[in-house]
């Protein structure tokens, strides 16, 4: 399902400021989409619009043929939102897996228990004996195993332990089809670098990149420099090691990319 944001402008109600202005974008299926920009940018305004939980001022946002502030049905069912905050009740898992997984069509409790697994948690479990992160691994385990065509998760590794981090992205590759779009909003780049197949930066300026990590990487290279060797650089940081830096990749091998360089020479303009 393809997600459209169509010149959508968005303010929040007794606010002055306009959060989106004019704002277009279009997101193909099966991609995990890295949603970046710095605080209040607007990325959880942006998937609050994609959920149809928050209306544009101006302009329509739609998942495939239905606009997303209708909420129908179809795309309700279609569509799971995996907010910073949540609660859950305080019920069995079991029970909560009754009482929400009839919502979606495509729900697999096999996929369910082998993203728990991936967390190290057991099906049988009473979600008001959880710790936080606990919970955020049992809530995104569900949010994965709905297997929704659109999931948008808003900072999903914020609050997990070292070792989650690369459960969580196990756990994601697992639940990942072709006809899946997957939006994470984050701050926690090297929590995600090595999943996304697509990168966009916001700014309050609007989308400032908007592409895949394989065009970035055909175009350029993120490695360690010596300062003599900064002819062709495009934006470096100093590190141990020497410079950092993104340069022109030329004829240059492909490297793997580096999110928190790609974001420092973008939001500087480079
Ligand atoms: N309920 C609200 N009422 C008024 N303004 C709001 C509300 N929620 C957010 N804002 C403002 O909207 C802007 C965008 O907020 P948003 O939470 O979408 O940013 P963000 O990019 O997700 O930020 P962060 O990285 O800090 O989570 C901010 O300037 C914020 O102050």
């Amino acid at each position: 399902m393809e997600i459209k944001v169509q010149n959508v402008s968005f303010k929040y109600k007794g606010s002055k400021r306009q959060v989106l202005s004019n704002m277009y974008l279009e997101l193909k299926e099966n991609r995990i989409c890295g949603l970046l920009g710095k605080n209040g940018v607007g990325k959880s305004t942006l998937l609050y619009l994609i959920a149809g939980l928050l209306r544009p001022t101006k302009g329509m946002v739609t998942v495939g043929d239905m606009e997303s502030q209708k909420r129908c049905p179809e795309m309700l069912s279609e569509v799971f939102f995996v907010s910073e905050e949540f609660e859950l009740p305080s019920v069995r898992l079991a029970d909560y897996v009754k009482m929400n997984a009839p919502f979606y069509p495509r729900f697999s409790q096999e996929l369910l228990e082998k993203c728990l697994a991936e967390f190290g948690l057991e099906y049988d479990l009473k979600l008001s004996e959880l710790s936080m992160g606990q919970k955020k691994k049992v809530f995104m385990s569900f949010a994965l195993a709905t297997r929704t065509k659109i999931l948008l998760m808003d900072e999903p590794t914020n609050g997990l332990d070292i070792p989650s981090k690369a459960q969580f992205r196990k756990a994601v590759s697992a639940s990942m089809s072709d006809d899946r779009t997957i939006i994470i909003s984050t701050h926690q780049v090297h929590d995600v670098e090595q999943l996304l197949d697509h990168v966009i930066i916001m700014s309050n300026e609007g989308i400032l990149l908007d592409n895949t990590t394989q065009e970035i990487c055909d175009k350029y290279v993120f490695e360690t420099r010596l300062p003599q060797d900064m002819d062709d650089v495009i934006y470096g940081e100093p590190s141990l090691q020497g410079n950092l830096v993104m340069a022109h990749r030329g004829d240059r091998p492909e490297t793997p990319l580096n999110l928190e360089i790609l974001f420092n020479a973008t939001t500087q303009g480079k």
